[in-house]
């Protein structure tokens, strides 16, 4: 299914991932779902959500509720989770550790398959999932082994560097073929637009918590 890039919002593509999960657990009740019980639990109206579905096709049927299976389905295809995405990380400090060591915490759909650091301490040594850490310098030279050798394109990274480094390494890994970054720094990269950044900033999720705690009704200060 190709999509037309423009026509849909992050934001969009934010609550596919959050239909996605309520649906895998609505399906250990239940195989269809309305879009008034679906509304409810993303805290949001039915109207939000049958527009949602409905940028992608028309999944429902009048009067009934949608098909979980189909819906999951098709929004596993629509985040392509339905194929294995291959991805390397760089920066194995304590939260590129975490990662290899939890690749859980990655979800279905996606693979580690290089792991890249810079310290000479590291490189060699092998990682929680089995991976040699190699030197970041050989990330060219690996991601066309791959493409000639497996026929496997790697285009994703997850970006675990220390701060300071962080854009100097992606704009590294964006001369060698990387155009999707999960970004675990908190450096605001700046790269060229065709370049897709996703930050993943738990400081700057609290902080966003925080304000929301403090400026409740329920706020007793
Ligand atoms: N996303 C979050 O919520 C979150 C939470 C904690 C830390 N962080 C951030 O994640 C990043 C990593 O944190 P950490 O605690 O793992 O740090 P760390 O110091 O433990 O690890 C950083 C690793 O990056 C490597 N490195 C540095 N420059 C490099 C380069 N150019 N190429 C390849 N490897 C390089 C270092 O050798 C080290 O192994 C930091 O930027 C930190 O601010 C994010």
């Amino acid at each position: 299914m190709k999509l037309k890039k423009l026509e849909i919002s992050e934001r969009v593509v934010q609550r596919l991932t959050e239909y996605l999960s309520i649906l895998k657990e609505a399906r250990k009740r239940d195989d269809e779902i309305n879009s008034i019980e679906l509304a409810k639990i993303m805290n949001t109206t039915s109207a939000q959500v049958r527009k949602d579905l409905s940028t992608f096709g028309e999944f429902g049927v009048r009067g009934k509720g949608y098909d979980i299976d189909n819906l999951i389905e098709i929004i596993t295809k629509i985040l392509g989770i339905d194929k294995i995405n291959n991805v390397i990380i760089v920066g194995h400090g304590k939260m590129g550790e975490m990662l290899s060591s939890n690749v859980e915490v990655l979800g279905e759909g996606f693979k580690i398959v290089g792991i890249f650091d810079k310290d000479e301490n590291k490189i060699g040594k092998i990682a929680e999932n089995n991976l040699v850490i190699q030197d970041v310098r050989n990330v060219e030279e690996f991601i066309k082994n791959m493409k000639n050798e497996f026929n496997i394109k790697i285009d994703t990274a997850i970006l675990a560097v220390i701060k300071e480094q962080a854009q100097f390494a992606a704009e590294e890994l964006v001369k060698n073929g990387i155009c999707a970054i999960l970004n675990m720094t908190t450096y605001k990269l700046e790269l060229n637009e065709n370049i897709k950044v996703v930050d993943m900033d738990i400081s700057a999720k609290l902080q966003e918590l925080n304000f929301w705690r403090i400026n409740s009704p329920n706020e007793k200060i």
